[in-house]
């Protein structure tokens, strides 16, 4: 027979760190946990909470952001502590809950003279004293070392007792709190390495009640930086409350429902699904054919290809893109390989895919069917799709593939790619987004395009995956387009490995040759095709292009069928003096990034402003940011700016031109480009957010720490001890506990894992120092269970796993990006920033596929726009409709870049701006000469 566990009940003040301190419990102690927010409207009788405590042998009392003596930070808290003999039962408070019960028995509770969050302190305790005078919860402990998060402190009197006798009086209560026993203190002059030293001289961090079964701490026994010791103070806490449990208790434990209390992990997405009997599965019989495979095939490809080149031989014209790229992959004398990226991932033919789009505050889900179909759009109501995340999953659910991936295969077989906003991170938050109304239709905060064909480039295996997902029964008509792809791709691509150069310099260019010219000069000389994509690509750069002075065109490759012409030498394109006569370099890496590259100052011309954030007005609000955290109301804030930067349109100035430029300029591992329903993004992320196998393996990344490469500072050992301070390292890993409990909401108690902490990484023009945070989702049924079930509670179980998705949507806004706890935090920001939107930057970007897997990262370092942003003009003068301007529009479009830094009581004002400006220069460098 199972007999349950004991019950513990944690109250929960929205906190980031709540979901660690459940994890813990269940895993040091045997027990199971259930919470309940601070503000449950269930329990706002006493009658109705004494009723649900009587499940439980004990309470929790969370930490939470705020001050004790706030009704609506500490909610049921308080009630707590007033409970009757009758209904008493034993309490562990941590950290506001510390706070809240010190508060409640006549401490004052002020703010700390130096804010500790993040902090490591060596706590002293009274277990190390082998002389206590009665057994408390630190008996037998030895040296805790522990992370604080706190700005607030309890003043029980500590300071008016004299030097000389506070080595003994510090274990009584004081006068004015004759019935808090202190059990711990952070002190001063108990410093660790790296510890960046108390203000204050002694913080009360350990009490218990003199009589009531009443105990707390004032740090974080969860914490990934607090040691081991700290489990056995939750032990010998657990130990004290069966005692008393045995000894006091009055009311009988209840094991009858109803209980308010939830278990710590969230509904999975299709577990939703399943209990609202909602039935969307007409609708996606309508849209997702049944029986899909990704059929693949493999096509080597040259080591020094280029993905831009690819995407071009292969998409050609067509607008809509989606690309994300491993830019970094050529980048050898850069960061160490694991910064690299492996894959580049090519969504196709994206004007043909079907794409679904959400914006917050809405009640349905919009989908637009490709204009090829006669159908153009659906509208379904939030009853009919049960909300987005809901949807998605059935949808995954619906178009699974049966066949499992190896780790060695492509990544992603097909799926959903695009972009999701921040504000749709706050939404899922509880966080209303404070935008103007009249933008919801044009700008989606979840973007996603159904993708069917793909290429995933691999690049240490060197070669491409065509592939196709499609019905079983499609191999053929797959095959047929995967062999004119693999065609082009040989080409284009393998006369560059095949032919050394053979330089023949044929004609002097005279002022004004056009491409026309250059083509028929080509053909003269006897080339049978005029190099068809290369000239395409000199095509970008030559378009409308005027070219002038003295220019060589010379061709390599000593086959007709593969001519490649460009220019050499001195001459002007655009006016613009340009010299190209860089002949050492690999063919592939000069040729096209160095026109480009030559091109570039166009991009500087093209600027008409550049509104950058004023100096002083951000020191301002990193100032506020400081404030908020000195009260207690947040522990670090990821405070962002935008500049927004205008641009006149020119045929030359495409976004896959500035992509192009960008790609080159800062190479990162999961740059993106992407071009989708009314956006348009570029990106040199180096972070990414999350990644999922389809076996339930999540992997976060968190980034915090950020020095600029420069001659002072220009290796990673150097990078490394500057960020080897309490400032950068809080920062961090107040990032990681917040991760971490995000993870264990959809993963479950011990399922969470930091393989890596504070890692230093180099990039194209910054260190950054990461983490890694692993979680495994567990079975849907463990194997000892399942034979004890039917068939129908078997697909049952299996029907409402969980999957990556559940990661995605319970995780988001990406928390290096709002700071911590989260909700709170999210709200500061939204005043500070004036409610602006962040829209695609502080989002994320990245695919999920009908094998299970995702790969996510969080969009920053970037530029997008809306096309309801940009200004037209036709050549009549006429305003044009809105879109990409590469067609030759004239007119104006407006670029957001986001850039900011966390905020932390450790930051300066000025830091945080040059912090934030760093960021933003290798975006806005594009546009400086
Ligand atoms: C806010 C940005 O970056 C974020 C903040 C970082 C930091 O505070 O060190 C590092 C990486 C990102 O998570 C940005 O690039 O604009
Ligand atoms: N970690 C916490 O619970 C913090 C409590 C309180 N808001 C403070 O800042 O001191």
């Amino acid at each position: 027979m199972l007999v349950p566990k004991p019950l513990i009940l944690f109250i929960d003040a929205y906190d980031s760190f709540s979901n660690n301190i459940i994890s813990l419990l269940e895993t040091t102690l045997d027990v199971s946990v259930r919470t309940i927010k601070i503000d449950n409207p269930a329990l706002a009788t006493d009658a109705a909470l004494h009723e649900e405590l009587r499940h439980y042998v004990a309470v929790v009392c969370g930490p939470g952001p705020g001050h004790p003596a706030n009704e609506q930070d500490v909610g049921l808290m308080r009630r707590i502590w007033r409970l009757s003999e009758r209904d008493l039962l034993p309490v562990l408070g941590i950290c506001l809950g510390f706070q809240s019960l010190c508060l409640e028995f006549g401490a004052e509770v002020k703010r700390l003279k130096g804010p500790q969050h993040g902090i490591i302190r060596r706590i002293c305790h009274v277990g190390e004293r082998k002389t206590e005078v009665q057994q408390s919860i630190f008996h037998g402990v030895e040296e805790i070392t522990a992370t604080l998060y706190q700005s607030l402190c309890a003043d029980i009197g500590q300071d008016s007792i004299d030097k000389d006798q506070w080595q003994t009086k510090k274990w009584e209560p004081s006068n004015r709190c004759p019935d808090l026993l202190p059990l711990a203190w952070a002190e001063h002059g108990l410093s660790v390495a790296n510890d960046s030293g108390v203000a204050d001289e002694r913080v009360l961090v350990g009490v218990q009640h003199v009589s009531k079964p009443f105990w707390a701490l004032q740090y974080h026994p969860e914490s990934i930086c607090t040691n081991s010791e700290s489990t056995n103070v939750l032990q010998q806490w657990f130990n004290q409350t069966k005692f008393w449990n045995q000894q006091y208790r009055q009311q009988g434990l209840s094991f009858e429902p109803p209980i308010q209390g939830q278990v710590v992990r969230r509904e999975s997405l299709l577990g939703q699904h399943w209990n609202r009997e909602m039935n969307v599965k007409a609708m996606l019989d309508s849209h997702v054919e049944n029986d899909l495979v990704c059929h693949s095939l493999m096509v080597p490809i040259p080591s020094n290809a280029s993905v831009a080149d690819i995407v071009e031989i292969v998409q050609g014209d067509k607008q809509d893109r989606i690309v994300l790229e491993s830019s970094n992959c050529h980048e050898k004398a850069v960061g160490t390989a694991d910064v690299r990226g492996r894959y580049s991932i090519i969504g196709l033919d994206i004007e043909e895919c079907v794409r679904y789009e959400y914006t917050t505050g809405n009640n349905y889900l919009t989908i637009i069917h490709p204009t090829s179909t006669a159908k153009k759009q659906e509208r379904l109501s939030t009853e009919q799709y049960g909300g987005i995340w809901l949807f998605l999953a059935q949808h995954l659910e619906k178009s699974h593939v049966a066949s499992v991936p190896n780790e060695d295969d492509s990544p992603f077989w097909g799926g959903f790619m695009g972009y999701t906003t921040y504000e749709l991170g706050l939404e899922s938050i509880g966080v209303i987004p404070r935008r103007l109304r009249s933008h919801h239709a044009e700008r989606p905060d979840l973007c996603f395009a159904w993708v069917t064909r793909s290429l995933v480039v691999d690049h240490i295996k060197n070669l491409v995956y065509v592939q196709e997902l499609a019905p079983k029964s499609g191999a053929r008509k797959a095959a047929l387009w995967q062999d004119d792809i693999r065609k082009n791709l040989e080409e284009i691509l393998f006369p560059f490995e095949c032919f050394m150069p053979n330089t023949t310099t044929f004609t002097n260019l005279a002022e004004g040759t056009t491409k026309e010219q250059v083509l028929q000069a080509l053909a003269k000389k006897g080339f049978r095709q005029p190099c068809k994509t290369r000239l395409h690509y000199a095509g970008d750069a030559f378009n409308g292009i005027t070219v002038s002075g003295i220019a060589t065109v010379t061709t390599f490759g000593d086959q007709p069928s593969f001519p490649i012409a460009f220019l050499l030498g001195d001459f002007q394109l655009n006016g613009r003096e340009v010299h190209t006569r860089e002949m050492s370099r690999p063919l592939t890496n000069w040729k096209i990034p160095l026109l480009l590259k030559e091109l570039s100052p166009n991009l500087v011309d093209s600027v008409l402003s550049i509104e950058t954030p004023q100096n002083e007005e951000y020191e301002h609000k990193v100032s506020r940011c400081q404030e908020y955290i000195r009260n207690g109301d947040s522990y670090e804030l990821c405070l962002t700016d935008q500049t927004l930067i205008t641009l006149r349109s020119s045929p030359s100035l495409t976004s896959w031109s500035l992509y192009r430029t960008l790609r080159s300029r800062q190479p990162a591992p999961f740059a993106s480009y992407i071009r989708l329903g009314s956006a348009t993004l570029v990106s040199a992320s180096p972070e990414r957010f999350l990644k999922y196998s389809h076996d339930g393996k999540c992997e976060l990344r968190p980034m915090k720490g950020t020095v600029r490469k420069s001659d002072q500072v220009s290796t990673l050992a150097q990078a490394t001890a500057l960020l080897d301070i309490p400032k950068e390292k809080a920062e961090n890993l107040m990032i990681v506990d917040l991760v971490r409990h995000d993870l264990h909401g959809v993963c479950g108690s011990g399922m969470v894992e930091v393989p890596r902490l504070m890692v230093v990484e180099e990039y194209a023009s910054v260190f950054q120092m990461i983490s890694i945070v692993q979680g495994s989702i567990p079975p849907s049924i463990s194997p000892s269970v399942q034979t004890h079930m039917s068939e129908s509670e078997i697909s049952e179980a299996k029907g409402k796993r969980y999957t990556g998705l559940d990661v995605l949507a319970a995780s988001l806004p990406p928390g290096s990006m709002t700071g911590a706890p989260k909700k709170r935090s999210c709200e500061i920001l939204q005043e500070i920033e004036e409610g602006r939107d962040r829209g695609l930057y502080s989002g994320v970007v990245g695919y999920m596929d009908v094998a299970g897997r995702g790969d996510w990262s969080v969009t920053i370092r970037c530029m997008f726009k809306w096309d309801d942003e940009d200004q037209v003009r036709t050549k009549d003068g006429g305003k044009k409709g809105k879109g990409d301007m590469g067609k030759g529009g004239m007119g104006t479009e407006k670029w957001h870049v986001g850039a900011g830094g966390a905020v932390t009581s450790l930051s300066t004002p000025r830091g945080e701006r040059e912090e934030m400006v760093t960021k933003l220069s290798g975006t806005l460098g594009l546009f400086r000469s």
